[in-house]
């Protein structure tokens, strides 16, 4: 790890709203780290895996539940306290949380994306765009009983997690970390610090690798333990994406199933992938594999449903594009047009993204997509549900940590250091971002012309 890493300038964003944030640089070199793309493999059941081993033979199987640690593993799991951090969004609790919300989310440099020589722009946009759409997300929001049910459901998969790993002789805390709302992933970092966590997995709790989403996540985690000298030597493995996993697609698979058996003739039902979407930038320009991984994961799901014999057509779409920017296509919201249009009758939802139920299921799909797809001439109408705590999803999450525990490797080289030269020249350069940077926010926010130009887009 070259001392460059280290010594790259963090410093606290500026913040309006006094909420905790911290940096994530995108262009920053990226840490030396154990990631962990959880692959399908052939089975094999794993003999007294031993965490002293550095390189990992993934140990995958066919059948969520199969995997278990025997006695001479669990003897070197004893050396070490294990912890899990699920790594996740965060949303609003009351309508009061939205527009700080929003605010942390467009602060965030990998959801708005600027230029290098604009980037100091960044907290005075935030601050911009977040008042602009608050009401309209309030709406939302409060369509949905006045906030975000994330937290409540990811704690919940924390602690089914938890007992998972206990049923397969693994003994972990289990924590949550948060992007952009409580509980912040600075604050599950400090918990891991005071409980002495020998060893940590990173559990990223989307199914797909985004650079907006675990990418950002994962960056804020390296800001904080770069800077932390304990936990710089914690040994972490992180499991960037885990869409191909065995658990997860058969899981995916038994409720699309079952909810098919609702329709009158299921046979007949169109399967509708409804995707969260990614400007088409970040995949063109930034290489995010996200649009592939995506398009890999239906295939996977489409293959198990064949292979149990259903037959159905399917589509995937992508939704809630944010700003005036060209997002990943076909769009949701057109293609339930065209397929009213074009005679579809029945139509199941799938939302594939995400796997809590959460604002844009319980609002954009069940509310907003349903009413357009019965507009557009589709008569019947179903939705499967978030995988949330379905047994046999959250059984394989807890199969990918301990696969994952031989891997982890220590974010930072004990040689790393920060140069005192490199702090104070950092410094200066930030306070001359935050001078220019606060004369054009007030130039921007004061024009009329920009106010509206945000407004049509956003809203
Ligand atoms: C895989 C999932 C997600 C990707 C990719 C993603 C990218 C992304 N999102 C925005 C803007 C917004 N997202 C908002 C909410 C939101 N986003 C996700 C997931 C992904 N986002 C979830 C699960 C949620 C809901 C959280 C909740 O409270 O239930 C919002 C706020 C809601 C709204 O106003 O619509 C915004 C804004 C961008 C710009 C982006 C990629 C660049
Ligand atoms: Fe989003």
């Amino acid at each position: 790890m070259e001392a460059t890493a280290l010594s790259s300038g963090l410093r606290p964003l500026p913040n309006p709203n006094g909420y905790r944030l911290s940096r994530s640089c995108s262009q920053r070199k990226s840490l030396p780290l154990a990631r962990f793309h959880s692959k399908e493999t052939p089975f094999k059941k794993p003999q007294g895996l031993s965490f002293k081993t550095k390189v990992f033979e993934q140990a995958h199987h066919p059948v969520a539940g199969d995997l278990s640690y025997d006695d001479t593993t669990r003897s070197s799991v004893g050396e070490d306290k294990i912890g899990v951090l699920l790594l996740n969004l965060g949303g609003p609790e009351t309508l009061n949380d939205v527009q700080p919300f929003l605010y942390n989310l467009f602060a965030d440099p990998d959801i708005i994306r600027l230029p290098r020589p604009f980037q100091f722009l960044q907290g005075a946009i935030a601050k911009f765009i977040s008042v602009v759409r608050a009401p309209k997300s309030k709406e939302g929001y409060a369509a949905i009983g006045g906030g975000s049910p994330l937290r409540k459901i990811t704690d919940e998969q924390a602690d089914a997690i938890r007992l998972a790993l206990q049923a397969k002789n693994v003994s972990a805390d289990v924590y949550v970390g948060m992007r952009y709302w409580f509980p912040f992933t600075e604050e599950a970092v400090q918990q891991i610090k005071k409980d002495k966590i020998t060893r940590l997995v990173v559990l990223p709790l989307y199914p797909q690798y985004s650079i907006s989403t675990t990418g950002s996540s994962v960056r804020v985690l390296q800001d904080l333990f770069r800077k932390d000298p304990y936990l710089a030597r914690v040994p972490v493995a992180i499991i960037e994406s885990w869409y191909q996993r065995r658990g997860y697609v058969n899981s995916m698979a038994d409720l699309i199933q079952k909810e098919l058996q609702t329709f009158s003739d299921p046979k007949e039902v169109m399967v509708f992938f409804s995707a969260h979407g990614v400007p088409v930038s970040y995949v063109e320009n930034s290489g995010d594999p996200y649009q592939k991984q995506m398009e890999e994961c239906i295939d996977l799901i489409m293959e198990e449903l064949k292979s149990r014999g259903v037959q159905n057509n399917h589509i995937l779409a992508y939704q809630s594009r944010v700003g005036p920017v060209q997002w990943l296509k076909p769009y949701t919201d057109e293609v339930l047009v065209d397929l009213g249009k074009n005679g579809v009758k029945s139509l199941l939802a799938v939302p594939v993204s995400f796997v809590s139920e959460h604002i844009e299921t319980l609002e954009e799909i069940d509310m907003e997509y349903r009413e357009l797809a019965l507009e557009s001439g589709i008569e019947n109408w179903g939705r499967v549900p978030a995988l949330g705590l379905t047994p046999s999803f959250i059984t394989d999450l807890a199969d990918a940590v301990i696969e994952s525990l031989p891997s982890a490797e220590a974010m930072v080289s004990p040689s790393a250091g920060v140069s005192e030269d490199s702090e104070s020249s950092d410094a200066f350069g930030y306070i001359m971002k935050m001078f220019f940077g606060s004369v054009l926010a007030f130039l921007l926010l004061l024009s009329p012309k920009m106010f509206h130009a945000f407004r049509n887009h956003l809203i």
